[in-house]
């Protein structure tokens, strides 16, 4: 067998698409507006550059207006929730994204915490990951990479429904929203991170595999169940710099139905969730409701 490659490069640019559609008829309405992304980095992480750039590349194809704050290396906590609560009391902006890991000196939950739930386009807020966990459609939005990860799935015919799913990693921006998004799709899921003794045994259950542990090809051919739909999250390099994810594409090709690359798989679709994320609060902010 050879698996399926999942486009997810080709399926954010539809989602692009109709954000953008919708951008603009935000735009056209009396007193509206297009939607807006701030997006805050903090030091100068080289992968985290990358990302901005290709957020904000996105943001231009979907006709959101994005801007960019950029802060020393050394901003201390208080100078960021200052830059947050102006952020906040913006009505231009609709969607606030501080880029992670931030650096040592700064309280991430206490970041994440000062944004505005109604602003959290990532979905980390505990508004959010609690509208998540309770299955509040309405109130917070949905972690952009696991919700991405769902929408690849569908886009190759996969309904969780009665399937056993195991999600490897359990961060809070991940593997936890990953597998509760699973969950309600009424997947059988397991959730496995670096404490768990048999990984192989659990991971050849899985007829969905997410793979979301931050270890270059860590998931190889013989611990894949033939004909599993293999996701693959992680986005790594290896010892020659290259990038890669935790799926040895090689090996796990051989024996899976289908398959995420890396990179043109969840990377994309992380941005065009959020994309999607902005265009839904900048919805509620005028009061439109939630169409997409
Ligand atoms: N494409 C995209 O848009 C995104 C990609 N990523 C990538 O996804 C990966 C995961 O990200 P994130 O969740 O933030 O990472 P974290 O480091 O926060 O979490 C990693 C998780 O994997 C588990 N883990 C680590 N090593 C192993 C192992 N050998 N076996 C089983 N489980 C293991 C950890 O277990 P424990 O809890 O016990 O420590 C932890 O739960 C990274 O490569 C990251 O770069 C992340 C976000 C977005
Ligand atoms: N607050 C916050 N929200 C995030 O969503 C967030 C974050 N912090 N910190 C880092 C991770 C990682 N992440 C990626 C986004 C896009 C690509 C992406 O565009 N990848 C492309 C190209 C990658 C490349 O060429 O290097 C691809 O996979 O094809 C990757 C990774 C978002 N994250
Ligand atoms: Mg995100």
């Amino acid at each position: 067998m050879t698996a399926q490659i999942i486009d997810g490069k080709a399926l954010a640019r539809e989602i692009e698409a109709r954000a953008r559609k919708r951008s603009e008829e935000l735009a056209q309405l009396p007193g509206g507006r297009r939607p807006g992304l701030a997006v805050v980095l903090v030091g100068e992480d080289p992968a985290s550059c990358v990302y901005v750039r290709n957020k904000t590349r996105a943001c231009e194809r979907a006709g959101v207006s994005s801007r960019e704050y950029r802060l020393p290396a050394d901003t201390n906590q208080e100078a960021l929730l200052k830059l947050i609560g102006e952020l906040n009391a913006d009505p231009t902006v609709d969607g606030i994204l501080v880029q992670l890991p931030l650096p040592g000196q700064i309280r991430a939950s206490a970041v994440i915490e000062a944004i505005d739930p109604g602003k959290d386009v990532d979905g980390f807020h505990m508004l959010s990951a609690g509208a998540l966990l309770v299955g509040r459609r309405d109130e917070g939005f949905r972690p952009c990479t696991p919700a991405g990860v769902m929408k690849m799935l569908e886009s190759v015919g996969v309904n969780p429904e009665g399937l056993e799913a195991v999600v490897v990693g359990r961060s809070n921006i991940v593997g936890k929203p990953q597998a509760l998004m699973l969950l309600e799709d009424h997947a059988t899921v397991t959730v496995a991170h670096s404490r768990t003794p048999n990984l192989a045994e659990i991971t050849r259950r899985a007829d969905i595999l997410v793979a979301a542990a931050g270890r270059a090809r860590m998931i190889t051919g013989d611990m894949v169940k033939p004909g599993a739909v293999v996701i693959d999250v992680g986005m790594n390099r290896d010892e020659e710099g290259k990038l890669c994810g935790d799926v040895d594409e090689k090996s796990v090709s051989e024996v899976a139905r289908a398959l995420s690359p890396v990179p043109g798989g969840v990377g994309p679709m992380t941005i065009a969730m959020l994309i999607s994320n902005t265009v839904l609060a900048a919805e509620r902010h005028l009061g439109q409701g939630d169409t997409l």
